[in-house]
């Protein structure tokens, strides 16, 4: 099975240094031609991912038709530029591993449905969970959930891109997975307000468990099964990037903690902190299906500039309610 992976960030290259494991050919697009140069030219990618040594099997390229011919297509660019892309790219019947975290603004979909809608053939799977790219390149243990709803195509998967620290775990539930990635970035931008504004320990540990109350009500109303958002892809994740600012939402999350405004900090950033895009569109998303999401609004709030003090007030001042409700 030939790799091909769309987007030259950290977590594609990550990917592809994967993919190419035991010296197999994988073809990877960037946008930039700088970046293409150099993984060609040095097999570095010092704009997103420097320091780590690529595989030279790895060939990258600034054009999306030299990704024709091959077997599946790891799509890897920031969710908001997903279908962009994908409209570029000549798919047909060709599997799409979609790997970005967030839901799009203005339709509201997940990846998956933006992936079905503009190439209705191919068959969609999503590889998720918690996974620092730096950590995946490095060669450190990892696990993740690979999700597709064919199971002959799960386990072609699976077997292509296991490797020794890389352990794909196999599940049907596409939508689970999805929404795992998606509602933990904004998640962990509350955290990492938590952690910026010195509230504590107690209090990260209490919007961790209240967070993934949020996003299980969410996932289970969008059809995401119960077991999927606690496994690799929904608490797995979770909690990796609640508690490190190896994250860049927790990082940007920081930043909004300790005073920053939402555009100073996201201004002239060329990493993608997904949380402060999917946050807006998830809370729209939760009152649309009728979900209450106190976290995630508390995180809409902030981005749009309300202060530290009110916002966590109004959260502490709401009604009293059963754990489990
Ligand atoms: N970095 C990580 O550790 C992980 C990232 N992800 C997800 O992977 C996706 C990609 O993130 P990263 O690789 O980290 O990106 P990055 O933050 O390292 O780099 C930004 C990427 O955005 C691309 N980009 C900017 N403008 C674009 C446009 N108009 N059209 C297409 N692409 C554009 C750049 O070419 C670059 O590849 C995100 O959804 C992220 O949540 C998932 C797991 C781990
Ligand atoms: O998704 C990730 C780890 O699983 C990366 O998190 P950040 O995008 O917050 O850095």
């Amino acid at each position: 099975m030939k790799i091909g992976v769309i987007g030259g960030g950290a977590w594609g290259t990550a990917l592809a240094q994967v993919a190419a494991h035991g010296n197999r050919d994988v073809l990877l697009w960037a946008r930039e031609p700088d970046v293409v140069a150099a993984i060609n030219d040095r097999h570095e990618n010092s704009s997103f991912l420097a320091g780590v040594a690529l595989s030279p099997t790895i060939r990258a390229m600034g054009s999306l038709g030299d990704l024709s011919g091959c077997d599946a297509l790891l799509v890897v660019t920031p969710a908001q530029h997903v279908r962009a892309v994908l409209a570029e790219t000549s798919v047909g019947a060709t599997p799409l591993v979609l790997c970005a975290k967030g839901i799009e603004a203005g339709t509201r979909m997940l990846i998956g449905e933006v992936a079905r809608q503009v190439h209705p053939h191919a068959p969609v799977a999503v590889l998720s969970g918690p996974t620092f790219a730096h950590e995946v390149a490095a060669g450190l243990p990892t696990a993740v959930t690979l999700a597709a709803e064919d199971d002959d195509l799960r386990a072609a998967l699976s077997d292509r891109l296991a490797a020794p620290h890389f352990r794909p775990y196999a599940s049907s539930d596409v939508v689970g997975a999805e929404i795992g990635g998606a509602v933990k970035n904004v998640l962990a931008i509350a955290c990492g307000v938590v952690e910026g504004a010195g509230l504590g320990q107690n209090a990260r540990a209490a919007l961790i468990a209240r967070g993934f109350a949020e996003m299980t009500r969410f996932g289970l109303a969008r059809g995401a099964r119960a077991e999927t958002l606690a496994g690799l892809s929904g608490l797995g994740d979770l909690v990796l990037t609640c508690s490190s600012t190896s994250s860049r939402n927790f990082s940007l999350g920081v930043g909004l903690g300790r005073g920053g405004s939402a555009g100073a900090l996201m201004a002239d950033r060329r990493t993608v902190a997904e949380g402060a895009f999917t946050a807006p569109v998830l809370a729209e998303a939760a009152r649309e299906a009728g979900v209450d999401m106190p976290v995630t609004d508390a995180v809409c709030h902030l981005l749009a500039g309300a202060g530290i003090a009110d916002v966590i007030a109004d959260l502490l001042a709401r009604p009293l309610r059963e754990e489990g409700a």
